[in-house]
């Protein structure tokens, strides 16, 4: 059985607000404000990132925040949530689910560790990951759900600039109940991801980045005309 939250994330967009180090849109009343944007257009749930912004926008929405850390940490690869102290964090700001670094990375915790630092302080525990492998794994260690969200951003997964469907079919066809999420820039990519079997889709970058929208544009121009 899911846990409450994910129940109320079926088929639904859940928004990621992320600015990253060095945009003009870290501040946290930035991310308030794009916070606020995704909820008016309908999003069924927000990630967010950081203790301060999770605690700054859960006022805002009863619905489920997913919350995470970002930091690195010497000696190993992994950066998103990392430690038991960091799960706390983030729970203790008001998320409704921790996400954390859920891959074969060398890492400093366990999965089952961040597991258990979640429920713990009382929120769910979801594992991003980049393999069947890592989902399978991430399950037995407790995990509340999975996401894709490192497919693409592990050595040992595929690189590419598509969402990771053949992740998404493998983890329907073995049972795994899974969140789409990653390099989803489009509604139709979004749709798709619901069709192959996701519980929900988390968007990021094509709703809260223009920098990297911006991006896409200008290099679509490159070398056109003049
Ligand atoms: C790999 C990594 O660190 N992903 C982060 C995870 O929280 C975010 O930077 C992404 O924006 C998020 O996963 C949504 O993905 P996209 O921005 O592609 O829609």
């Amino acid at each position: 059985m899911l846990a409450p939250a994910l129940e109320r994330l079926r088929a639904r967009l859940v928004v990621s607000v992320q600015a990253d180090d060095g945009s003009p849109l870290r501040e946290t009343a930035h991310i308030v404000a794009l916070s606020r944007a995704a909820l008016l257009g309908g999003a069924g749930g927000l990630r967010l990132r950081s203790a301060q912004d999770i605690a700054s926008v859960r006022p805002l929405t009863d619905l489920p925040i997913i919350g995470l850390t970002k930091r690195a940490h010497p000696g190993t690869a992994v950066y998103i949530t990392a430690t038991p102290d960091e799960v706390r964090a983030v729970a203790a700001a008001g998320a409704d689910l921790v996400a954390f670094d859920g891959t074969d990375l060398p890492r400093p915790y366990t999965v089952a560790e961040l597991v258990r630092a979640a429920h713990d302080a009382g929120a769910g525990a979801m594992a991003d990951i980049s393999t069947l492998a890592e989902a399978r794994a991430a399950y037995a260690a407790g995990a509340d759900i999975v996401g894709t969200t490192l497919s693409g951003y592990t050595p040992h997964s595929p690189q590419g600039p598509a969402p990771d469907f053949a992740l998404m079919r493998a983890l329907a066809a073995a049972g795994l109940p899974f969140i789409a999420e990653g390099r989803l820039n489009a509604p139709e990519l979004a749709a798709q991801a619901i069709a192959t079997g996701a519980l929900c889709v988390v968007v990021g970058s094509a709703i809260t980045r223009p920098d990297h929208v911006t991006r896409w544009f200008v290099d679509a121009l490159a070398g056109q005309g003049r």
